[in-house]
């Protein structure tokens, strides 16, 4: 505010004055951030200081906190620290106080999988614009403070020892999206949390008692087991018998045996027994060390390099974390850049490259640009990992072409690029994963269990999601932005049946910006022949795409199939003479009264793949033909709830 009134007075000095003075608040200005950072710089260095820690942390007070510091990020303008990542680097006893809880911009707090113990500061939990708080993985004690920032989204205190209640006010969290307190000793009762936006909830494994709140019923009782004094939904009903949770009636425990096995053996026998038991014993620790330590002399000559890139899954990361399947993508990135995941605005996932080289991948498919996996992260979180092969581009190039990616991937059509890391060896992708698949797979996946043909108001709805996506690619691409890999296994589907276009803007990196030769059922004439991809060749692919959804073809080879189909060739040859229902898919045929929208969606596709360029419709013009075929829909056939029973079996989604 005082700076606004200045400058409002400034307004009536003269202009030598006026610019001084500008000067004068810019330089302050600029102290004033200066300071702020030094302030951070020095918290931090006060935080390695008190705390002993492994030989990973590189900070010191010469070099700089937002570029050379392991773990850090600042905000954007490099004005604070924004996030502080500090998994696994060996953090052992309390975490010091009025240390990092000074960070006041800090939004990411990640100390977890280190040796932290006693109590959680509260002048950490505390800190105002801290959103995700990660700490799972240590040996925190005492009770969780009451005073958590109410900016929390993500708040992860899994497998500590922390006691005590659940604090009532995390009821005040109305961010959280997610709360991790599994494998702890908290006890008392679950408060009543009302949390609109909580999404993710593990309690297991605690001494929670009593009735679970009827608000958190539905999540799943994975969430809650392993508390054995908990009932109701989704656990056991609580009968009236339930034990009460408060201490002052404490629980009877169950009657004991008469007399155990050990009871009834002889002093001899059992002195007998334990001598072989430990004999036993020793001799399992033996075979235990050998395994570890060849174990470690394996992980050191992969992080040497000397592991082979495209193993399926290599053994785990690092020393103590050796249980989990390494991911395959995980071969090219190096060590010193295990921190460099760069996210997107508005993303809302809480993890960062080490967790993803961690997760437990499955190949998805092997397409033309590189393989895609299916990663699940420790926490449950699943995404999709997209290893690029064949970049060509600088790390410049790439990062631009990522940043408009990342922007124009913000919209309801489209599957946005959450995250990207860039080394010299090792590209990845990071989307969201879309569950119900891709629109190939339903045309053309068969029968798969509960799984029926796609009719015909599920492919209008996906034919029009599908062009908005792609409005919206070449619209906010900035004029010449194309999609480049228009098919329909790029068509994914939500459980609404919305489509959602995915894997745009990656062909303007690779080494044949024309895209893969196996694409060429899609591909646009002059593309093929001028190696060039333009808006109108991706109207092209649109419109061989909606030629698959009414033809139930594929225009591209896949197993088991022998022959793709040149699908404008094809439909050109059939309607020749005529517009022909043999055009159709046999599955379509099956729903009365839709014959004139098939045909006057068959003319919009036509359109679309005409030899010409500048003859195609533009993408916008496609959205409003294919809404006028929806509107009339709606006009002249029945809805679906009064074709009822005589249409049932061919009605559904997928
Ligand atoms: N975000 C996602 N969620 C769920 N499945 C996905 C996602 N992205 C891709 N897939 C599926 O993974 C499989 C492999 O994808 P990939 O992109 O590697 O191959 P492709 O689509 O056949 O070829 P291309 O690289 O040319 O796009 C496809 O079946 C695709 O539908």
């Amino acid at each position: 505010m005082s700076k606004i009134t200045n400058l409002l007075l400034l307004m009536d000095q003269p202009l030598l004055l006026k610019s001084t003075l500008s000067i004068l608040l810019i330089s302050l200005f600029l102290q004033q951030t200066l300071a702020d950072l030094d302030s951070d710089k020095q918290a931090l260095l006060k935080f390695a200081a008190s705390i002993p820690h492994g030989p990973k942390l590189n900070w010191t007070s010469s070099t700089s906190i937002c570029t050379e510091w392991v773990g850090v990020t600042c905000t954007p303008d490099g004005t604070r620290v924004a996030t502080l990542r500090l998994p696994g680097v060996g953090l052992f006893g309390t975490i010091p106080t009025n240390t990092l809880g000074k960070l006041d911009a800090l939004e990411v707090l990640s100390l977890r999988s280190n040796r932290l113990t006693v109590d959680l500061p509260p002048d950490v939990s505390s800190i105002p614009s801290l959103h995700s708080l990660f700490l799972q993985h240590n040996n925190l004690s005492g009770v969780i403070p009451t005073s958590l920032t109410s900016s929390l989204r993500f708040l992860d205190l899994s497998y500590n020892t922390f006691t005590g209640e659940i604090p009532e006010t995390i009821k005040n969290l109305t961010q959280l999206t997610a709360l991790y307190l599994q494998n702890n000793s908290l006890s008392g009762l679950i408060p009543n949390l009302g949390l609109q936006k909580l999404k993710h909830l593990n309690l297991s494994n605690n001494n929670l008692s009593g009735p679970i709140p009827e608000a958190l019923s539905t999540f799943p009782a994975n969430s809650f087991l392993g508390n054995p004094f908990l009932c109701g939904l989704p656990l056991t009903p609580c009968s009236g018998t339930a034990p009460s949770p408060t201490p002052i009636s404490p629980i009877t425990p169950p009657a004991k045996p008469k007399k155990n096995f050990w009871e009834k053996l002889s002093l001899g026998a059992i002195i007998a027994i334990a001598a072989g038991g430990g004999t036993i014993l020793i001799i399992l620790l033996i075979i235990l060390l050998v395994c570890l330590l060849r174990r470690r002399g394996h992980n050191e000559n992969s992080a040497a390099g000397t592991d082979s890139k495209g193993k399926s899954a290599a053994g785990g990361g690092r020393a103590g974390r050796t249980d989990k399947p390494k991911a395959e993508y995980s071969s090219g990135v190096q060590e010193a850049e295990r921190n460099k995941l760069v996210f997107f605005e508005g993303c809302s996932y809480n993890f960062d490259l080490e967790d993803l080289l961690r997760a437990s991948a499955e190949v998805l498919g092997k397409g033309s640009y590189g393989t895609t996996y299916k990663a699940v992260l420790e926490d449950g979180t699943t995404v999709v990992v997209k290893r690029l092969k064949e970049v060509v581009v600088s790390k410049k190039d790439f990062e631009q072409q990522m940043e408009i990616i990342g922007r124009v991937g913000q919209h309801q059509n489209v599957v946005p690029l959450r995250a990207y890391y860039y080394s010299k060896d090792e590209k990845l992708l990071v989307y969201d994963y879309v569950a119900n698949g891709s629109v190939a797979s339903a045309l053309h996946g068969g029968r798969v269990a509960g799984r029926e043909p796609l009719d015909w108001e599920a492919r209008i709805k996906i034919s029009l999601g599908a062009a908005r996506g792609i409005a919206h690619i070449h619209l906010e691409g900035g004029g010449k932005f194309i999609h480049g890999n228009i098919k329909s296994s790029n068509m994914l589907l939500s459980p609404e049946l919305d489509a959602l276009t995915s894997e745009f803007g990656l062909a303007q990196l690779m080494n044949a910006p024309m895209g893969p030769i196996r694409l060429v059922g899609y591909r646009a004439p002059e593309a093929i022949e001028t190696k060039k991809q333009t808006q109108k060749s991706d109207v092209y692919s649109f419109g061989v795409f909606l030629l698959e959804l009414l033809t139930g073809k594929a225009p591209l080879k896949s197993p088991g199939r022998d022959e793709a189909v040149d699908l404008p060739k094809w439909v050109h040859s059939v309607v020749r003479e005529e517009w022909t229902a043999e055009v159709f898919d046999v599955d379509l045929l099956r729903h009365p009264n839709i014959e004139d929208e098939m045909v006057r969606m068959l003319q919009i596709a036509m359109a679309c793949v005409v030899n010409t360029p500048d003859q195609r419709p533009k993408m916008e013009e496609v959205i409003r033909m294919i809404e006028e075929i929806r509107a009339s829909e709606s006009d002249n056939r029945p809805s679906s709830e009064e074709r009822g029973m005589a249409e049932s079996s061919g009605t559904q989604g997928i």
